[in-house]
């Protein structure tokens, strides 16, 4: 049954990818203008930045990569686009605090040029009324939740319960590597040059972004691909009680939005029959759009640039958002899906997002949905 739209000021409730989305939080991008390629970065972006580790960046892995001005310009025109198609949808569109220039941070063990909060899927999970704030993989996203805090002390104000993982220290010994060293990849070129402090007795820990997680009701997808999200999936069914937890195994190295994204009940965007078997049973069963080829000529030419890394893989733009069960905001730039979504009877909203494989998130990975009108429902039986 739809609920009648909640009355503002809305309070927390996000339990699934796909009832109709009433508030968001959308991230943003100031001074993106560089990497820091340190060991977590290129240990976390390792499948898709392996093929150029060693060529562009410096053997001790910590150079700040820079990103072209013009790019940064153009991503923030694109994110402006994404925030005014979600306003003429009658969403409420928040903000994280606006990023500072070349912050550096510094640990008692490690130091690096701070990320701005453009991808806010990733840090957080709502589960229900609940906040989660998760455990980055990437020193330089350690403080990113910061620029968060304004609008979920907002959302504290009006009930919602707030958890945090504990926050790992992200020590030379922190990470796991077995889902590369499990496919007889060499990780070495992600972790020589490592220049980050032990701390003596301390193994892996835990370690997982929210991104890895999709919410489907009372149960929620979660892909573990190594030790560090294992004692995360613990974690999470120890401290939020009352939602299923279904573990995939090692369906991706970490985040799973551009390879799955939930429709409606019973029909999900899957970037191809090889992922099926990941998911749980009652979920093979459902009915499922293939993400269809896409064009070069879909990709801006950087060429013309000098090198630029793309840490993002070609199907970042399944990583779509959804309004409700029948209206998507797709990439303008993938005509291909918006076809394949309108034959399917959705109604596309259509926007454009030139860099997506450079700043490594779509409009999934931009955004972190508050507000939904759904609840705790079952959609696996
Ligand atoms: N291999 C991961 C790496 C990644 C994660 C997050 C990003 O924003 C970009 C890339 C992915 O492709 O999902």
């Amino acid at each position: 049954m739809p609920q009648p739209a909640p009355t503002s000021p809305l309070a927390l409730n996000s339990f699934d990818e796909f009832t109709r989305l009433d508030e968001v939080l959308l991230g943003r991008a100031e001074h993106y203008d560089a990497h820091h390629t340190d060991t977590s970065w290129r240990l976390f972006f390792y499948d898709n930045v392996a093929p150029v580790l060693g060529q562009h960046t410096s053997p001790s892995g910590e150079e700040l990569l820079p990103i072209p001005t013009q790019l940064v310009d153009e991503l923030n025109e694109d994110i402006a686009g994404l925030a005014d198609a979600l306003t003429e949808c009658g969403v409420k569109v928040l903000r994280p605090a606006a990023p500072g220039k070349d912050i550096d941070i510094r640990s008692p063990h490690w130091d690096a040029r701070a990320t701005p909060p453009l991808n806010v899927r990733d840090q957080t999970i709502i589960l229900g009324n609940t906040i989660v704030e998760t455990a980055p993989h990437v020193r330089a996203r350690i403080f990113e939740n910061d620029l968060l805090k304004p609008a979920f002390y907002r959302y504290y104000q009006h009930g919602a319960n707030w958890l945090s993982m504990p926050r790992p220290a992200l020590t030379r010994d922190s990470l796991d590597t077995a889902y590369f060293t499990h496919q007889n990849q060499d990780v070495r070129r992600a972790t020589d040059g490592e220049s980050a402090g032990a701390i003596e007795g301390l193994g892996l820990e835990m370690v997982f972004d929210g991104a890895q997680c999709m919410r489907l009701g009372r149960d929620v997808l979660v892909n573990v691909a190594n030790h560090n999200h294992e004692l995360a999936l613990r974690w999470l069914r120890d401290n939020i009680r009352d939602l299923r937890f279904h573990r995939l195994d090692a369906m991706a190295d970490n985040h799973i939005d551009s390879v799955l994204v939930p429709l409606r009940p019973g029909l999900m965007l899957l970037r191809s029959p090889a992922y099926l078997k990941y998911l749980p049973k009652a979920m093979q069963s459902w009915d499922v759009i293939y993400a269809p080829d896409t064009d070069d000529s879909n990709f801006p030419d950087y060429s013309d640039l000098g090198f630029v890394i793309p840490i993002g893989s070609r199907y970042m733009d399944i990583n779509l958002l959804s309004i409700d069960e029948n209206t998507v905001v797709v990439n303008s730039l993938y005509p291909e899906l918006i076809e394949v979504l309108e034959r399917r009877g959705f109604t596309v909203v259509p926007v454009r997002h030139r860099h997506r494989r450079l700043f490594g998130g779509g409009f999934h990975c931009f955004t972190l949905d508050t507000v939904r009108r759904g609840g705790p429902e079952d959609y696996l039986s």
